[in-house]
């Protein structure tokens, strides 16, 4: 079976706030974003760049994974965030505003050519129209080994602003795309991960957002400040109920008396062969979070 990776809570913070950056070590986030982009005025890039590479050169991150967003290569700093990204070896650098597969065969030409560790792998950010509406092509780009794609991250913050969608309770107007995204990345093997509750005074909202999430399939939400961590953590893993019927499935598929069953009742319920893969799933992740304590 694949590795699991708990990806619940995914933290940004940027670059330029000394910090967070000394924060993220110690924080339990199970992965953290360092910002060069949105998050970091104009003016402030350049130390920005300086003090993440410092940051993940040093190390010290424990189990979390360590994740670069860049600048757009159409930016004025994007190719220079590329090169000290891929210098530093983070664990994966995050594309902002992908809006085509085009820009990860460039980045993938950009990581060979520069003999970039295979551990570097590629995120992307969902976060534009045209990303919505081309999202089966840029999530087949995985199939081709060179781009390093990994996982999917929604922006909801820039499919508000270019759509002019509302950022309301319950997210109608953007599950149809959430739903897509998540249907492509699954296609293809990706990872994905929701996008950001900027509420920071609004717990049961949060919670609320958190629990829709999970119950899309994203594997975890991205967030803005450590106050978000334990709730997130909460809702993207799966609770004591979740994993006692999840063994007593696998159990039961394990029993010789139903070796040559394809569906069973357990419990007044039916359940399949394709419920024992789930909850081995389901145990699996369970297992990784518990190791991470
Ligand atoms: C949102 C904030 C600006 C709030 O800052 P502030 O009011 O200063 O926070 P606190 O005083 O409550 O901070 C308490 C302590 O926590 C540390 N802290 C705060 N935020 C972070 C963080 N993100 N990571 C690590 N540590 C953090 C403070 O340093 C305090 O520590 P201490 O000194 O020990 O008390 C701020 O939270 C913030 O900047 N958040 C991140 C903003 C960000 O990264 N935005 C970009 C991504 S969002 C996005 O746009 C996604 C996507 O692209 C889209 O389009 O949707
Ligand atoms: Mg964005």
């Amino acid at each position: 079976m694949t590795e699991i990776r708990p990806r619940r809570s995914a933290l940004y913070m940027p670059g330029s706030n000394a910090r967070a950056l000394e924060k993220a070590r110690s924080l339990p986030a199970d992965v953290v974003i360092l910002d060069l982009e949105d998050a970091v005025a104009p003016d402030a890039k350049e130390t920005a760049r300086a003090q993440v590479s410092a940051a993940v050169t040093a190390g010290g991150f424990g189990p979390r994974e360590v994740i670069v967003r860049v600048n757009g290569l159409d930016t004025p700093w994007g190719e220079e965030d590329l090169a000290a990204a891929i210098a530093c070896v983070p664990d994966a650098i995050l594309l902002p505003k992908v809006s085509t597969p085009a820009v990860l065969a460039t980045v993938g030409r950009r990581l060979a050519t520069a003999g970039a560790p295979h551990k570097i792998r590629i995120w992307a950010m969902v976060e534009t129209p045209l990303a919505i509406l081309n999202i089966a092509q840029i999530a087949a780009a995985a199939a081709d080994q060179a781009t390093r794609l990994e996982c999917f991250v929604m922006g909801t913050n820039d499919l508000a602003k270019e759509t002019g969608a509302r950022l309301v309770p319950g997210r109608a107007p953007m599950l149809p795309w959430l739903a897509t995204s998540l249907a492509a990345a699954r296609a293809h093997g990706l990872s994905i991960l929701d996008g950001v509750y900027n509420n920071l005074s609004d717990a049961e909202g949060f919670a609320a957002e958190c629990a829709e999430g999970r119950d899309m399939g994203f594997d975890g939400k991205t967030l803005i400040h450590p106050g978000q961590i334990a709730a997130a953590n909460a809702a993207f893993a799966p609770d004591e109920a979740e994993v006692a019927r999840a063994r007593a499935i696998i159990a039961t598929f394990d029993a010789p008396e139903n070796a040559g069953k394809g569906a069973v009742n357990l419990d007044g319920r039916m359940v399949e062969r394709l419920h024992a893969e789930m909850a081995r799933r389901t145990v699996g992740l369970a297992e990784a979070i518990a190791v991470r304590g």
